[in-house]
């Protein structure tokens, strides 16, 4: 019987029993898979005692795993997705930029259209801290015919960033020197270590140069260290509502978070819903920086007179319980570090002399009423850039990037 072990986003079939084969690591073993009536297309997964390998179920590939139970425990999650990611493996030691390394890397990644023959047609989209590689899922109405990320154009690509739980490597994949999750041994990582991997990627993917990078927040950091990194192999760099340096402000805001999930003692448990509570404390903190006064007023006001059951408060656990019930707490750990981290100039001379190693025509976006990155930081940015600047006028705060589509994608197709 296995322990908790965590799948590299393996494939398991069957809506039920009698299971399929799920790909745990690199392993493929046997699954008992059931959709929970409660909770809609979640699947409720745990790894059997029946010996492994059975005949691959013809749903496999539709269902995506990203946590499994051993039968003493409640069983853990997987995830329903439209299409299961593509895995790259770079099967040798991986130096970090904390000085560890990891024994091999696995991406999990999504692509949608086809790469043309010269190898120029492709889009990479860098994602946030709690995205996934499915672009088409998470930022909705892009991947279509005449939208955006147009798949009878372009060829489009979203790596999972390593450290997350989407199916790249992580706290929550195996530590080969154990047979485990990583959990909190997981070593520190920074954003240059998610951008080499993706560099090896794209190698391996053939793409000679990448028409566009988009990323926004976090995400924004990744293509900002690949623009820098390799210039030469971008058009046009698309940085929405991020810095080249984060600031104290926001290291601030993660450090809260992290005491958050410190709070919780299972945090420091090797198990794979660890610090489950803190981790939705962190959530409902970062909300406020995510979205702003305004928009807390705006959606979350009470009409009636009341001493007790706010709106806003049941709308700060439900965010909160909603990432607990996705996410992981110990990737959000190493991801916030990541971020806190970000800084373009170190080893560099600096963030002004990084950031004119910047060839590729660029783009920045600010949202004006972002109090993470705020406005006149990101405009700061685009004059050391010498970018095309675009303000976003939006209600939403920080996550106005996610929900301001038709704007974004009104501006960056004029650039495509
Ligand atoms: C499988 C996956 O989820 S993949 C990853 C998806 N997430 C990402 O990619 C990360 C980036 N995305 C995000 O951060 C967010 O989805 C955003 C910013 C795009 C949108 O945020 P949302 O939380 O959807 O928007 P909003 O703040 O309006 O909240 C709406 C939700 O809160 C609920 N809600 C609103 N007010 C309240 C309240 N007072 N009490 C309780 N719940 C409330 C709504 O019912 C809705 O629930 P739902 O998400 O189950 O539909
Ligand atoms: N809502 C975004 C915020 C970070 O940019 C996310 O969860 O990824």
């Amino acid at each position: 019987m296995c322990a908790a072990v965590f799948s590299e986003g393996g494939a398991a079939g069957c809506g039920d029993s009698p299971g399929g084969r799920c790909i745990v690591g690199n392993d493929i073993r046997f699954v008992r898979a059931r959709v929970c009536p409660r909770a809609g297309s979640w699947l409720f997964v745990r790894i059997g005692s029946r010996p492994a390998p059975l005949p691959r179920h013809p749903a496999c590939g539709n269902f995506r795993i990203f946590g499994v139970r051993n039968e003493s425990q409640p069983m853990y999650y997987a995830e329903y997705a439209g299409r299961a990611p593509q895995f790259f493996r770079i099967d040798r030691p991986f130096p970090l930029e904390s000085g560890g390394e990891l024994p091999s890397v696995t991406l999990a990644y999504h692509t949608y259209g086809t790469l043309n023959e010269t190898g120029d047609n492709a889009i990479w989209v860098c994602h946030a801290l709690t995205a996934n590689s499915d672009v088409a899922d998470w930022w909705p109405g892009t991947v279509v015919e005449g939208g955006l990320l147009d798949p009878s154009k372009y060829f489009i690509v979203c790596a999972n960033k390593l450290g997350s739980p989407y199916g790249s490597t992580s706290p929550v994949t195996e530590n080969p020197a154990t047979g485990r999750p990583w959990f909190l041994d997981f070593p520190q990582i920074t954003v240059r270590d998610m951008v080499r991997a993706y560099r090896e990627l794209r190698t391996a993917l053939g793409i000679a140069r990448i028409r566009m990078i988009i990323g926004g927040s976090t995400g924004g950091c990744q293509a900002m260290e690949w623009a820098i990194a390799e210039p030469e192999l971008f058009g046009t760099v698309a940085l929405t509502v991020t810095l080249p340096k984060t600031t104290p402000w926001i290291v601030a805001d993660s450090e809260a978070q992290r005491m958050a999930l410190e709070a919780d003692p299972t945090f420091f448990e090797p198990r794979i819903d660890g610090g489950g509570r803190g981790l939705a404390a962190a959530r409902a903190m970062s909300m406020l920086i995510y979205r702003n006064s305004v928009a807390f007023n705006r959606t979350q006001h009470d009409p009636e007179e009341k001493l007790e059951g706010f709106r806003a408060s049941s709308y700060q656990r439900y965010q909160g319980e909603k990432l607990r019930k996705r996410f992981n707490a110990h990737c959000y750990y190493r991801l916030l570090q990541a971020l806190d981290s970000h800084d373009v100039g170190r080893g560099r001379g600096g963030v002004a002399a990084a950031l004119k190693r910047i060839t590729a025509r660029s783009i920045v976006m600010a949202v004006d009423t972002d109090i993470m990155f705020t406005e006149p930081e990101v405009r700061e940015m685009a004059v050391l850039l010498g970018a095309d600047y675009h303000t976003i006028h939006s209600g939403y705060g920080h996550d106005g990037f996610l929900i301001e589509t038709p704007e974004i994608t009104r501006i960056l197709k004029k650039y495509l």
